[in-house]
């Protein structure tokens, strides 16, 4: 039946063009409204800036001036309110244009009730009578559709279970206001829509996976808010996918209370990081703050030390236990200076530490120090503030600086006033003192850790654990730190991220087979970890490949244990034969490779060597066919990279090439069997595995 003759197609098409006029007319309003306003606020504002003259003359004539430009603030302030509501509800009228829905599901809400048609979208949408046109794929009811279960089914609100009776579940194909194609779904795990945007090649940047998020994944995307939930996910499983709609997830539930920066995303590099950086904003939502552990370090002002990637857990546990012991000695610490001046010699820290040298080092020690500090410090700018130099110094600033630094010109009556205005100045400059103090400028950890280690330099990841043995956390702002690839961090990474952010929920997401580095956490470890820090660790798996077709799934998961290999499935449509060939000579080898690079095919090819040492010879082989990537920022739509494995990890290519598949580079070793499951993995759609001598004996038995 074409779909002229289709009456469902007809009808469905004809309530998308009736919701479609209606979205724009709801964007026309907006933007009317806006622009009226806008217009009306612009020249409210032009009218009182031309009342308000800055007239700083005398006392009346400031106290006048103040009191105008606050009225003028707050207006301002009372437009971008106005304005805000309707930037937001712009923003998702924007985005309902787009595409104004991906599915519809019918509900039976009660039994014998007439159903009711639900349509989801990326964004919620009512009409002027508040009845929903489009629910958000976030709200409760839009579980049904996720769930995959046809008849009774449940979605959760507010806690509370409630059952109905899912009688269609209809996936849409729409661009705009046009109905390409619907699927109905019959049985559960089928999933058209799923299937038709699996068959896409590769793309500059990791696409929102809203419209197909299956059943295993929704599970972790809407899972119960616990302290920690640790998912462990085979190679292109959503892994990165489900956590960007995690986030997207967590910013709806809670948007009245969680801002973006409250949320924190390690991912494994820089690449990485620009692979994913618009998926969010896709979705209508802002990025969290994204960090490497590179740049975590380096914020945290270790950056110069050696990452400590070698840094064992014991040593962090010797620390933990030696500090119970620690005695502060004076070298331990230091004076407090603010720009290049001395305002607590080294002898005064000494002795407000001795003060409470009763108190084990530790968090409770640190705070009462610091307070100590603060108000030696306060003594100690008064002291300045009686200075008759400083005092002159204060009545010769202009007017406008009076202005900045005390909200008023001065006009001291008398000494005691003027000693006032001295105390407010000197508070003013010397305000990032009292920083310092918070930033524990005072103490040398380094020379603490070496003592308590004796050792003659510190990692960064000792110099920041033991930084925590002294402040208990490191901060109190985040609400949800995601890290990505978390098989690529050691046990002491992880001990020192799992205290850092002690009151932060946890979402941490890896595959125990692409452990490319020598020393990194197991699963067990990882949940040891931070069931000690946060109580409890909830666990997810993800067994279904989403990425590569079966038969490059069977290349890779052939690399596994049998047994696990059972639970594994892949569900890309039949593909293309992986070519596995090895050669004895160098020429031939050369002679295939170049070849292999120059059928390319469609979309993005990528050489995945093993080290970056062979990009490098590599690189030298292939001139100018191959462009390498070794930590820039973007990856090109198509054409063929050159890239080292720590660098391809998280990514995919159309087209994989492992050029290095003989037995010297991989050979027969658990991390070898890790690096090399990883390498391939990133194929979608074709791998050519080349071997310059023997073949490595992982591939060798197939
Ligand atoms: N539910 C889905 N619908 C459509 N595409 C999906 C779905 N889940 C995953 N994909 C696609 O599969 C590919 C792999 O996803 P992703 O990179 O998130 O997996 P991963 O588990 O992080 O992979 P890896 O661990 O190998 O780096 C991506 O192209 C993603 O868009």
């Amino acid at each position: 039946m074409s779909e002229h003759d289709d009456p469902i197609f007809q009808a469905e098409q004809a309530h998308l063009s009736e919701l479609y006029a209606q979205l724009l007319k709801i964007r026309d309003d907006i933007s009317q409204d806006l622009e009226t306003n806008h217009a009306g606020a612009k020249q409210d504002l032009i009218d009182m800036s031309e009342e308000v003259r800055l007239d700083f003359g005398g006392a009346d004539e400031t106290i006048e001036t103040l009191a105008a430009i606050e009225t003028l603030n707050s207006i301002i302030d009372a437009y971008n309110q106005y304005h805000d509501f309707n930037v937001d509800k712009l923003r998702r009228v924007m985005l309902l244009l787009m595409q104004p829905y991906f599915a519809k599901v019918t509900l039976e809400m009660r039994p014998g009730r007439p159903p009711r048609d639900v349509y989801i979208g990326a964004a919620g949408m009512t009409d002027e009578r508040s009845r929903p046109l489009v629910v958000d794929w976030r709200s409760p009811v839009a579980e049904t559709y996720y769930n995959q279960e046809m008849g009774p089914t449940s979605y959760q609100v507010d806690g509370k279970t409630r059952t109905v009776n899912l009688k269609l579940r209809r996936q849409f194909d729409i661009v705009r206001d046009q109905l390409n194609m619907y699927f109905d779904t019959t049985i559960a795990i089928q999933d058209s829509l799923l299937l038709s945007a699996l068959k896409k090649h590769h793309t500059e940047k990791l696409q929102a996976i809203t419209a197909t998020i299956q059943r295993e994944q929704n599970e972790v995307v809407r899972h119960a808010d616990v302290p920690v939930l640790l998912v462990n996910g085979i190679a292109g499983s959503g892994k990165t996918s489900v956590l960007l709609q995690r986030i997207a997830y967590l910013l709806y539930q809670e948007r009245k209370t969680l801002d973006p920066s409250q949320v924190w995303l390690f991912t494994p590099n820089d690449v990485f990081e620009s692979y994913i950086d618009t998926v969010l904003p896709s979705m209508g939502e802002s990025n969290p703050q994204t960090v490497t552990w590179r740049a975590f370090v380096s914020e945290q002002g270790a950056g110069e030390r050696d990452l400590g990637l070698s840094t064992s857990p014991e040593t962090l546990r010797r620390m933990d236990e030696a500090a119970r012991e620690l005695v502060l000695e004076s070298e331990d610490l230091r004076e407090v200076k603010f720009a290049g001046e001395t305002l607590l010699k080294a002898s005064q820290v000494a002795s407000a530490v001795e003060k409470f040298s009763e108190f084990d080092v530790g968090p409770r020690f640190t705070a009462l120090v610091k307070e100590e500090l603060h108000s030696r410090l306060n003594r100690r700018l008064g002291q300045i503030a009686r200075n008759d130099e400083l005092q002159e110094e204060m009545l010769s600033l202009d007017v406008e600086r009076q202005y900045e630094i005390f909200g008023e010109t001065l006009a001291p009556d008398n000494d005691d006033e003027t000693a006032a205005y001295a105390r407010r100045y000197v508070d003013y400059l010397y305000a990032g003192t009292h920083d310092e103090i918070e930033r524990l400028v005072w103490l040398r950890f380094d020379r603490i850790g070496m003592r308590l280690l004796g050792q003659s330099a510190l990692s960064a990841v000792e110099w920041l654990y033991l930084r925590l043995i002294f402040t208990g956390i490191g901060s109190r702002d985040a609400r949800f730190v995601m890290v990505d690839e978390v098989q690529d961090y050691t046990e002491a990474q992880l001990m020192v991220l799992a205290r850092y952010f002690s009151r932060a929920h946890f979402l941490l997401l890896g595959d125990e087979h692409q452990a490319i580095y020598e020393g990194t956490a197991t699963f067990a470890q990882i949940a040891d970890i931070f069931r000690a820090t946060h109580g409890s660790v909830d666990e997810c798996r993800l067994l279904t490949s989403y990425r590569s077709s079966p038969e490059i799934t069977a290349l890779f998961t052939g690399l596994l244990d049998k047994r696990e290999q059972l639970r594994l499935t892949s569900v890309q449509r039949a593909g293309v034969e992986p070519v596995v060939r090895s050669f004895d000579e160098k020429d031939a080898y050369l002679a295939a490779l170049r070849e292999a690079v120059a059928e390319g095919g469609e979309g993005l090819t990528a050489i995945v060597a093993e080290s970056d040492a062979r990009v490098s010879w590599l690189s030298k082989q292939l001139g100018d066919a191959a462009q390498v990537v070794r930590g820039d920022k973007n990856l090109p739509a198509e054409g063929v990279v050159l890239l080292p494995l720590r660098v391809a990890k998280g990514l995919e290519f159309d087209h994989v090439i492992v050029p290095d598949a003989q037995a010297e580079v991989y050979p027969d070793t658990p991390l070898s069997r890790r690096r090399l499951y990883t390498a391939i993995s990133r194929a979608m759609h074709r791998v050519t595995v080349l071997a310059q001598g023997p073949l490595t004996p992982l591939l060798a038995a197939r």
